[in-house]
């Protein structure tokens, strides 16, 4: 699903008018039965006290037609009208006259009035702003918001939640709803999964309200929501009349003394995403574990007992993942540096391996293109340098990847994927990822479906969604806590097949 800036959104609702000949005040109509429908199919008639906070703006405007809504089916509604500018939009002076005919009488908040009083078993709907914000709540908004936010009360956010920019992060971060649930129009914001404006939303959900097709589909967009739907079409079946050569050979280079396990975890991955054959690279410690603990990978071991000092292969791999556990010996650097130097195979580059190419950005250049870099954000960090936010950290990744023309995988709750100007975020995995070896696996995982002849960038998009899904079948009957790396890797089969798994509303319309 594409990512559509505020101005782009602006624009597709320009043209859904303008196709439909419908006035905007229809439109609004529409968004706002949407918002209705999602209410009253939930609270079916309950009697409980809503609040809605409006601004004078179209959120606003969203909010009145709501409240309307609302108090025609039954609903007890109490309606605040914060004044926070003179520039009332037409739709919304339409809508607050509209309220006043059916009797709902709103009370203005503006600078000088009193908290109004809330209650944790209200449910409140923020209707301040929407994604018209440009600049910062003055400081009395950012008050109430900060009452709403300490009601405890269940928090509906219009569109996005009120005081939360679409192309920033907040001025200050106690000036933000902090919602419950966010009813989005028609399309995910970005500012939902970056990590300091996502904290802002619990769960959110997109409400069609049937903009122009043909503008969404035709533009283009600087980011991409993966789903099952984008993953789906990039699986590569399994031919029947093939071999295990048919499916890539993977070379893992990693580990040392203490750190074999890196190895472990990403060949085992490797092997489980279906690469055809396995051959780990380590230092002469870790071949007895190797060998006893996956009798499928074959072991080549280094010179050296404990680190890896000069890189050998006997044969040309398909690929090769590099850098877990590898460690940040003078030795090792070296051989990786030659081992940049000698072979043209995309890499899957990890751990270690990121911090010796931070320490020595002269190998940068030797990286072979369309290799894959997975950092952690500290990792991140050493390679591009400090960024002072999430919007900035993905600019200065996106000159990264143009300049050396490899995929950065910015890991974090919603991974995302950058790839020259473009960024693909990711919609799997589980805060139970956030342990030992789970980045070890990932690089297996990439490595594999490399071996097996997927593009790269689509083999990074695949491989992370799938990384994250068999992160979530683990997590769906471990919990968050006791899932670990090798449970990801065990759930990798059935990960598969989840993507293949009907919806279970067809699955019945099926029997
Ligand atoms: N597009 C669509 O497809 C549809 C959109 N719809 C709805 O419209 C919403 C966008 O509405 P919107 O453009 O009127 O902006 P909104 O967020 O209500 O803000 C109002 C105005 O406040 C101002 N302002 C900004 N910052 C400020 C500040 N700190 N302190 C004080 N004032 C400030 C700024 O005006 P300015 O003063 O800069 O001229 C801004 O214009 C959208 O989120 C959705 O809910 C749906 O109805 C139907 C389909
Ligand atoms: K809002």
């Amino acid at each position: 699903m594409k990512i559509f800036s505020a101005q782009q959104i602006y624009e597709a609702d320009k043209s859904t008018i303008k196709k439909e000949q419908i006035t905007s005040e229809a439109l609004m109509e529409r968004a706002a039965s949407q918002l209705f429908e999602w209410v009253h199919s939930r609270l079916r008639g309950t009697q409980v006290n809503i609040v809605l906070f409006c601004g004078i703006g179209n959120n606003g405007g969203d909010g009145m037609v709501l409240a309307r809504m609302l108090h025609e089916h039954g609903y007890s509604t109490k309606v605040y009208v914060v004044n926070y500018s003179d520039k009332r939009s037409e739709d919304f002076l339409l809508n607050l006259n509209r309220l006043k005919e059916a009797e709902v009488w709103p009370d203005f908040i503006n600078e000088s009035i009193e908290m109004p009083e809330l209650s944790p078993n209200d449910i409140i709907v923020d209707a301040i702003f929407g994604i018209g914000l440009n600049r910062p709540p003055a400081p009395w908004l950012g008050k109430l918001i900060q009452h709403i936010n300490a009601s405890q009360a269940f928090v509906l956010s219009v569109d996005i939640p009120s005081g939360l920019p679409m192309d920033r992060e907040p001025w200050d971060p106690s000036h933000v709803i902090q919602s419950s649930y966010v009813l989005t129009f028609q399309v995910p914001k970005l500012v939902f999964f970056l990590p300091k404006t996502g904290i802002y939303v619990n769960q959110w959900e997109v409400l069609d309200i049937g903009l122009d097709q043909e503008y969404l589909s035709k533009t283009d967009t600087d980011f991409e929501l993966i789903g099952r739907p984008e993953v789906l079409p990039l699986y590569r079946p399994r031919l029947k009349f093939s071999h295990k050569g048919t499916y890539g050979h993977s070379l893992i280079v990693g580990g040392s003394y203490g750190k074999i396990g890196a190895v472990q975890l990403a060949s085992n991955a490797c092997l489980s995403v279906g690469s055809g054959l396995v051959t780990a690279y380590v230092p002469k410690c870790g071949y007895h574990s190797l060998q006893t603990a996956i009798p499928e990978v074959m072991v080549l071991t280094d010179s050296d007992e404990e680190n890896i000092s000069q890189i050998e292969l006997p044969f040309e791999p398909t690929v090769i993942g590099v850098g877990i556990g590898i460690g940040l010996n003078e030795k090792t650097a070296s051989a990786f540096g030659a081992l940049l130097k000698s072979v043209a195979a995309s890499m899957v580059i990890d751990a270690d391996g990121l911090n010796i190419l931070s320490q020595n950005p002269e190998l940068l250049k030797d990286v072979p293109e369309l290799s894959v870099l997975t950092p952690h954000p500290k990792e991140l960090e050493r390679l591009i340098g400090k960024w002072d936010s999430d919007f900035e950290k993905l600019e200065k990744t996106k000159a990264f990847s143009s300049q050396y023309n490899v995929a950065v995988v910015i890991k974090g709750a919603h991974s995302i994927i950058i790839y020259k100007d473009k960024g693909y975020v990711n919609t799997t995995g589980n805060p139970g990822m956030a342990t030992a070896g789970s980045g070890d696996v990932l690089t297996g995982m990439l490595t594999g479906l490399i071996a097996q002849g997927y593009p790269p960038l689509e083999a990074t998009i695949f491989g992370v969604y799938l990384h994250g899904l068999a992160g979530d079948l683990a997590a769906s009957t471990l919990g968050y806590e006791a899932t670990k790396a090798s449970k990801i890797i065990e759930n990798i089969g059935s990960a598969y097949s989840e993507l293949f798994r009907q919806p279970e509303q067809n699955a019945q319309e099926n029997n």
